[in-house]
């Protein structure tokens, strides 16, 4: 007998055939996935201290990530590394681990050295203070007699003599307070030559006033710069973490990106939508590019019972850093943040002062000074933000990627959403072309975001234009002001009692209102005529998902089989819902390469599942 021709094949069948494949490739992908998992190492593999497993079992770290597993070996030989990993990708443990390992082993065996074995550089404050806060909680979990400060050059003499009067192993402080400290005497460049073995140095660019420290004998160095890499390194170790060598820097691919094409008037409107008609899971960080911008989107959301909290590099040092501990701890959902304190933030906060000088010039005016050691994009660990907003555009590739790097970090899955004005668009589309890569320039890498149609946004559109309408120039400039001397009054507060109590987080709250007027009640909720139906399903999904991920968090680190199909399935709203009516989001999977065969955050299944 003839077979039939393929054509007369019965759909149905087809379909199911269709499923079968799919369901075996399925298979195949999750069998590479598990080998793949199988080749990684485990802390134990990597020669690591029992002391410290214990310590990162006690934080919830069972697995060392990627970039842990390949540098850990080499920074325990001794060697100079050069490493380039995603954002998020653990670096920070990756040089603290085996940095504590290495001075187990001097610990009691010998007399105190007179100045720090290791200095680790980092660019910010708050990353500052973050590292710190990172190994001083190592320290205590291994119960080892090692002593690690901070210094930065805010501090006063004092302060940093007392420091230092301890004989700590470890300093970690900035580029820009270390020639302050050989100037004033705090640290003697004699005693650092013969204490000195180790440094890491982390993104900064300003290491030209310390060059003298060339000549200094160190055993090993270990730095995420590559610029670095000609200044300070000896045939280094260069290793890179992540998909696409060329790219100047790593993409993190846990991370769902969207875009919404709006005027910049109706940007105001556009991010009323998200949150408040919660079409974006919490936390969120929401950047612009100006600390008034900042300002007048808190007043704005103020209005409609949103409470927000402000980061900005005017801010005094304690406030910033309390800022940042209440947010991750999770005491409230909204911060508005600045970039780092960029040339470009600098230049656009000048020429809006000149532009506004003509206005004000019988007035007393308001001058921010901002602090150049201030960053919040690089580096910082902001926990568990599941959302990043750019509600201004960055000014750069580079700064777009450290940016939405914010969400999605080590094992999360995080989204962003970009609101592109007509004016940012040629910026846009190079961010687009430069993640899509070379060879796949028509790939869309960043998508239109799914869950806000436009009627949704139209039926907000009087009250927001109404609302926006009040938050004048004048009422920004003054509820700055006003922030500002809080937050100055604040930091006295702050800086005795943290003194008293460190690990105090309920002293102050930073998301209080600024406005002079009490948000009005009815504008805190928006009536069911108003919610456009898709949108209002959109919502009940995204609230679904983040009850579920609240689940997995309470059932403890969620690394089991159990949440494992839970991620798999259930998942982000963003990845399954399309307000055009498709099942699937199709952007793929968080954690999907383009050619859907895993990961290329460098993460491994049980990892990125977790
Ligand atoms: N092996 C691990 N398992 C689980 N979580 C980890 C592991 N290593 C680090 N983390 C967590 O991952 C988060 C990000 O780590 P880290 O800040 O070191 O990333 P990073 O690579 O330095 O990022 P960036 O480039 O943005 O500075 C932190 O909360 C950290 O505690």
């Amino acid at each position: 007998m003839n077979e039939k021709p393929v054509d007369d094949v019965n759909p149905e069948v087809k379909e199911a055939e269709k499923a079968e494949e799919v369901e075996e490739q399925r298979d195949v992908i999750e069998k590479e996935e598990e080998e793949e998992e199988e080749k990684d190492k485990s802390f134990e593999e990597l020669r690591l201290d029992p002391r410290l497993i214990r310590a990162l079992t006690k934080k919830g770290i069972e697995k060392p990530t990627p970039i842990q597993q390949t540098a850990i070996p080499f920074i325990l030989e001794g060697k100079d590394v050069v490493a380039k990993a995603k954002t998020g990708s653990g670096k920070t443990l990756a040089y603290l681990l085996p940095l504590l390992q290495k001075l187990f082993s001097d610990c009691g065996s010998k007399k105190k050295k007179p100045a720090p074995s290791a200095f680790i550089l980092v660019p910010s404050r708050e990353l500052c203070q973050q590292v710190y806060a990172e190994v001083s909680s190592l320290i205590e979990l291994c119960r080892v007699q090692i002593k690690a400060v901070q210094l930065t050059s805010s501090m006063p003499l004092s302060d940093m003599r007392n420091a230092l009067a301890g004989l700590p192993e470890i300093l970690v402080t900035t580029p820009a307070c270390i020639p302050k400290c050989f100037a004033d005497g705090v640290l003697d460049p004699a005693a650092i030559s013969d204490s000195l073995e180790i440094w890491f140095l982390m993104r900064q660019s300003k290491v030209g006033r310390f060059n003298s420290s060339k000549t200094l004998p160190v055993s090993s160095y270990v730095c995420y710069d590559k610029k670095l890499k000609k200044l300070f390194l000896h045939n280094p170790v260069v290793l890179t973490l992540q998909e696409g060598a060329d790219k100047e820097e790593p993409v993190p691919s846990n991370v769902q990106q969207f875009w919404i094409s709006c005027s910049a008037q109706d940007k105001l409107l556009h991010i009323l939508a998200l949150l408040k008609l919660e079409v974006v899971q919490k936390k969120i960080l929401i950047f612009i590019n100006t600390i008034d911008m900042g300002f007048k989107l808190k007043l704005f959301l103020e209005k409609f019972g949103i409470k927000t909290a402000i980061l900005n590099g005017e801010l005094p040092q304690n406030s910033r850093l309390h800022i940042l501990e209440q947010f991750n701890a999770g005491l409230f959902d909204y911060l508005i943040a600045t970039d780092d304190n960029s040339q470009q933030t600098k230049a656009k906060e000048e020429a809006k002062d000149e532009d506004n000088k003509e206005k004000t010039k019988n007035k007393k005016r308001f001058k921010p000074k901002l602090d150049a050691e201030f960053g919040v994009v690089r580096g910082i660990d902001f926990k568990k933000v599941h959302t990043v907003i750019n509600y201004d555009m960055p000014q750069s590739v580079t700064g777009y990627i450290h940016r939405i790097g914010r969400a999605g970090r080590a094992y999360s899955s995080g989204s962003s959403v970009s609101l592109v004005s007509p004016d940012e668009m040629e910026g846009f589309e190079e961010i687009k072309s430069f993640l899509a890569g070379e060879e796949d320039k028509d790939s869309d890498v960043i998508t239109p975001f799914p869950l806000l149609t436009e009627n949704a946004v139209e039926c907000l559109r009087y009250r927001a234009e109404d609302v926006a309408k009040s938050v004048t120039k004048i009422a920004v400039r003054e509820s700055r002001a006003q922030d500002l001397r809080n937050e100055i009054i604040n930091s006295e507060k702050l800086k005795s009692h943290f003194e008293a109590n460190p690990r105090d987080l309920d002293l102050l709250k930073h998301d209080k209102l600024l406005s002079k007027t009490a948000p009005v009640p009815h504008l805190k909720d928006i009536p069911e005529y108003l919610v456009d139906p898709k949108t209002q399903e959109a919502s009940k999904m995204v609230k679904l998902a983040r009850a579920a991920m609240g689940n997995c968090r309470r059932s403890g680190g969620g690394r089991n089989n159990a949440n494992k199909k839970r991620s798999r399935k259930g998942g982000d709203p963003l990845k399954t819902f399309s307000a055009n009516g498709s099942k699937r989001g199709r952007s793929g999977g968080v954690g999907q390469k383009k050619d859907g065969k895993g990961s290329s955050d460098g993460l491994t299944k049980k990892q990125r599942t977790a």
